[in-house]
């Protein structure tokens, strides 16, 4: 039965909503609140939930909603509404498990193309779910660019000892990857990978599930950190662990020992902690929100995980990688990829970093059109990030506001500080493509005040002083 729930404490909003998708042929629920809609889904899960992130009077608000929703009915898929310019909220929307985002005020076309993909993507999911259940996806770490080599000569550094890595990174970006690299390449690669997500165990349940428990009825319940004995415990995201956890983890670190819940054994184990974060551990210190005394601990090794921003030169690469990982695991048409889809991939913004990719491929793959090769316009990517529409660009209000010389150079220094990003900061191979001579590329680079630097492996930076940092080198 393919009902959708719309979750909105808008009366009219969701009441429209509603209407519309009845006129499209769904069956459709609503609620106006978060208790009304946990028991909706409760007596009957919906085919799919349209939510939106700020419920005012409610004791819970939108993300809580996507949580809950998302830990008991990890199949259903939710369609997000935030407001304009959320962004923010929307990535973490997403990374909690919502399938896509549209931002307020949103046409009609546009949230039924986003249902359509949604319920596409869900049936199929059900339907490979079994192939997936066989297969897993292999975790190969895909790159070649110098930020990515960086990243790998680090992580093959630390393979050899035991040292506690930290592993930091915008969401998405692979950092948990990572740490299933530097586990397979250990000495540690045959005993147990355990992550430990922190962000999604709920704080009151966390020393339980870590620490296991013991019981006159159940006996001996191991927790994760007994599960990971020999092996490798990965604490993603942990700046979100409770302060207290924090402390008895602390204490495991020093005493190498621990009780279980209601047990009076000490239990010890012989771990290598990896731990990931995307947020600023130095600031949660200062806010009292980390211990400072783990955090010394866990950093023992810090290791950066780059942005896929920052490597744009790896996105056909990955793109390519994850069209033969979908065909495999998923059994998804394995399409060429032409040149043109592959450079406009290239310079979209990727604020979901490599995960955002990821989903991009296996949307493409499932809507598109055959099996021949994927064309530009296959490329999601609204009409402003992409800039340009038939051959229109779209100027927007800061540029609009300049007289047509300032105008000009901003388009010019934006234009050609993305082409250089693209090729990974080769010089020669960028003016090929923007049609000048090296030379004159040099020049006009100089005149817009861009230059580009070697130490930094390829990424570019602007510099006010130019005498200072010399002049531009590839
Ligand atoms: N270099 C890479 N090569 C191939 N796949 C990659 C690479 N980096 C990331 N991925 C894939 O991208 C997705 C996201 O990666 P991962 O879960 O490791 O990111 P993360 O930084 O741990 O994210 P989060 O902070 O949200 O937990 C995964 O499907 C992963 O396999």
């Amino acid at each position: 039965m393919s009902d959708i729930l719309i979750v909105d404490d808008e009366r009219d909003i969701r009441e429209l909503i509603s209407d519309i998708l009845q006129d499209e042929g769904y069956a459709t629920r609503m609620a106006g609140n978060c208790d009304t809609c946990m028991a909706e889904v409760r007596s009957t899960p919906p085919a799919l939930m349209i939510l939106d992130i700020w419920l005012k009077d409610s004791e819970m608000d939108g993300i809580d909603i996507l949580k809950a929703v998302k830990r008991d009915y990890p199949d259903i898929p939710i369609i997000i509404i935030s407001g304009h310019g959320n962004i923010e909220i929307a990535v973490a929307a997403i990374k909690q498990g919502a399938y896509d985002f549209i931002e307020k005020p949103f046409n009609i076309d546009q949230l039924l193309v986003v249902i359509r993909r949604a319920m596409e993507a869900s049936r199929l999911r059900r339907e490979n779910s079994a192939l997936k259940r066989q297969g897993g996806e292999a975790s190969e770490m895909i790159g070649e660019s110098p930020a990515f080599r960086g990243l790998i000569s680090q992580l093959d550094k630390v393979t050899k000892s035991n040292g506690r890595v930290m592993l930091t990174g915008a969401p998405g970006s692979g950092k948990e990857l990572a740490a299933r690299y530097v586990h397979a390449n250990s000495a540690r690669a045959e005993a147990p990978f355990v992550v430990v997500n922190c962000a999604q165990i709920e704080a009151d349940r966390m020393e339980e599930v870590l620490f296991g428990r013991e019981t006159a009825e159940r006996g001996i319940e191991p927790g994760l950190l007994e599960q990971a004995h020999g092996g490798v415990i990965y604490f993603d995201e942990v700046a979100d662990m409770p302060l207290g956890t924090q402390s008895k983890i602390l204490r495991v670190l020093v005493d190498q020992q621990f009780l279980r819940a209601g047990g009076s054994d000490k239990v010890r184990v012989d771990l290598r902690v990896i731990s990931s974060t995307s947020q600023d551990l130095e600031d949660a210190i200062l806010t009292g929100r980390f211990r400072e005394e783990l955090y010394h601990r866990l950093n023992v090794v810090p290791i950066r995980v780059p942005m896929l921003s920052e490597r744009r030169e790896d996105v056909p690469l990955l793109a390519r990688h994850f069209i033969e990982v979908l065909h495999r695991s998923q059994g998804l048409p394995k399409r060429a990829l032409s040149e043109e889809a592959a450079s406009l991939m290239q310079t979209l913004a990727w604020p979901g970093n490599v995960r955002q990719l990821r989903n991009v491929i296996e949307r493409i793959l499932i809507l598109g059109e055959g099996s021949g090769e994927i064309p530009v316009e296959e490329v999601p990517g609204d009409e402003e990030r992409r800039g340009v529409d038939d051959g229109r660009v779209v100027i927007s209000g800061a540029l609009a506001m300049l007289p047509l010389r300032e105008a000009r150079e901003a388009f010019e220094r934006e234009y050609l500080l993305t082409q250089i990003n693209r090729f990974g900061g080769n010089i020669s191979k960028t003016a090929q493509f923007v049609g000048m001579e090296r030379s004159a590329l040099h020049r006009k680079l100089k005149s817009l005040n861009v230059v580009t630097t070697s130490r930094s492996g390829g990424r570019i930076a602007q510099y006010d002083d130019m005498e200072e940092t010399g002049t531009a080198a590839e």
